[in-house]
């Protein structure tokens, strides 16, 4: 199972953010849906390793994060909404051979690892160019190919297209939902792209209220968006 969680709460604070929230997931792509402010993010951290669990008991690929949070890290790859979190070096290709300190490679093999993503991400000609310069689109490419080169198995996206317009949107999903060895677990306010997932899991105040076929949990989504 990738991702199996048992009665587990977060409390953050004086907020109980995450209440009992009990799941096995083993889907290659999986939405996480629903309302704001209903636990999506809290939910993303904690399998992340970015949140602690105050109860529980949860496992992310056979791993307990709170006890193994640097293999965790190693096999994990986590993308925001706002690129500018992630990106650190001065340039484009030292930003992304950046995301490969932690590899055991000789340098031909670090070179080779980076050209390889960046070809990938369509970012070879802006190898040199000033990352913090980019634009909002090139940035998030910049952000999602500095997460794939470190090749993790999970790849966590919280709302990755959020300030993107329709066409860089479109490549940066392509690019998630790309068949290249990681699973996938999105949150997502587009109920198109949720709709490309294998599966999709509903939060309604904290708790998840359905898992299963992107296309029933959505209808379930939409039921309750009318109430
Ligand atoms: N560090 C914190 N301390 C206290 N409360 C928090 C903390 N982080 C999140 N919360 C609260 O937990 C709830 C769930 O937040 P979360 O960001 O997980 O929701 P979300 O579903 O991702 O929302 P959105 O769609 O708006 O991004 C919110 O009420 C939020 O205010």
């Amino acid at each position: 199972m990738t991702i199996r969680l048992e009665s587990v709460n977060v409390r953050l604070g004086d907020v109980d953010v995450l209440r009992e929230v009990s799941t096995d997931l083993d889907a290659r792509t999986v939405a996480v849906i629903g309302e704001n402010g209903s636990g999506k993010s809290t939910f993303a951290r904690l399998l992340g390793g970015l949140v602690k669990r105050t109860s529980g008991s949860l496992s992310v690929l056979g791993l307990d994060p709170d006890r193994r949070a640097a293999e965790l890290r190693r096999r994990v790859a986590i993308v925001f909404s706002n690129p500018d979190a992630q990106i650190i070096m001065p340039t484009v290709a030292e930003d992304v051979a950046f995301s490969l300190r932690g590899e055991k490679l000789s340098r031909a093999e670090r070179a080779e690892r980076v050209d390889a993503a960046l070809v990938r991400f369509g970012l070879s000609e802006l190898a040199a160019r000033s990352s913090h310069d980019l634009s909002g689109g090139q940035k998030q490419l910049l952000a999602l190919c500095g997460a794939f080169v470190r090749r993790p198995e999970l790849v966590i996206a919280d709302e990755p297209t959020a300030y993107l317009d329709a066409r860089n949107a479109r490549r940066i999903a392509d690019h998630l939902f790309e068949e290249s060895g990681h699973r996938l677990v999105l949150v997502t306010h587009d109920l198109g792209l949720a709709a490309r997932c294998d599966a999709a899991v509903l939060f309604d105040a904290g708790r998840i209220a359905v898992v299963g076929e992107p296309a029933a949990v959505i209808a379930e989504y939409e039921t309750l968006l009318r109430c």
